[in-house]
């Protein structure tokens, strides 16, 4: 079941750059990525799927219904979203910050808690609870706002270069959290990655990006290619298989 689709989406900020998404889905419990060049609209079409940007023409349709006919707080328990950077000029602490996921809910009860500290647990944030959130790290804040996407508990996951900052002890760990989400919880993941290698190891599809359109799409298999690289990225590279997940992997010639 296609949880959601974007049928002729068009926008753009002024005539430098316009997106132009013919037709894009992702189906119930799919780990779906992005990947394409600095400027190529990732992160616009993620600002249009939680109306930070409003289109200026076509359809975003959750679970059937068009996103218009939503209100805030019915969006918030489908979407979910790790942005790129979060600023807050408020001295809250982590604690706060994660806790705001559940607002949407509505209630502070003790299920609500429990789910908070279960969920800060799995991603080591409870260790620094109290602390204040724009005194950390950037790797420390990725995984602060990955752990508030998460006890959000919302259907649909939308992560905007949420390892980018991220040691690859905490990479591998939080990459692993979100496929778990994927397979055993029935979420979909819509992931933005810089990192070719970790799109293709745990994606199911990739849409690759370039000037505001998707120039390919499909399993990784297909559309990771020395050849689609070059034209994509003019990268020289080599191709390789994954030793375990047989997943295609891009080696720098040099
Ligand atoms: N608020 C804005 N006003 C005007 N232009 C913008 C604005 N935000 C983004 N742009 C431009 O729109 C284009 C697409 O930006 P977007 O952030 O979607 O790219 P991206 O693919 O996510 O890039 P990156 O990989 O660098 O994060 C870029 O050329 C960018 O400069």
């Amino acid at each position: 079941m296609k949880i959601l689709e974007i049928k002729n989406l068009k926008f753009s900020y002024n005539e430098h750059f316009k997106l132009n998404i013919d037709y894009m889905y992702i189906e119930k419990g799919e780990f779906v990525s992005i990947i394409g060049p600095n400027g190529s609209g990732k992160t616009t079409v993620l600002k249009l799927l939680t109306n930070l940007e409003k289109k200026d023409n076509g359809e975003i349709i959750i679970n059937k219904k068009n996103i218009e006919n939503y209100s805030k707080k019915e969006l918030f328990k489908k979407i979910s979203v790790v942005p790129q950077e979060f600023f807050t000029s408020f001295d809250f602490t982590v604690e706060n910050i994660i806790s705001s996921g559940r607002i949407p809910y509505e209630t502070l009860f003790s299920k609500d808690e429990e789910i908070i500290e279960e969920v800060m647990q799995r991603t080591n944030t409870w260790t620094f609870k109290d602390r204040i959130y724009n005194y950390l790290s950037g790797g420390e804040k990725q995984r602060v706002m990955l752990t508030r996407a998460l006890v959000q508990d919302a259907d649909i996951l939308l992560l905007d270069e949420f390892v980018s900052q991220i040691d690859p002890g905490y990479t591998q760990q939080l990459i692993r959290m979100v496929k778990e989400e994927s397979i055993e919880k029935n979420k979909s993941v819509l992931s933005i990655f810089h990192d070719v290698n970790l799109a293709s190891l745990y994606s199911d599809r990739i849409y690759i990006f370039k000037d505001g359109r998707i120039k390919y799409s499909g399993k990784p298999e297909k559309i990771i290619t020395e050849k689609i690289m070059k034209e994509i990225f003019n990268i020289e590279c080599i191709i390789v298989k994954h030793p375990i997940k047989n997943k295609p992997q891009v080696i720098f010639e040099y």
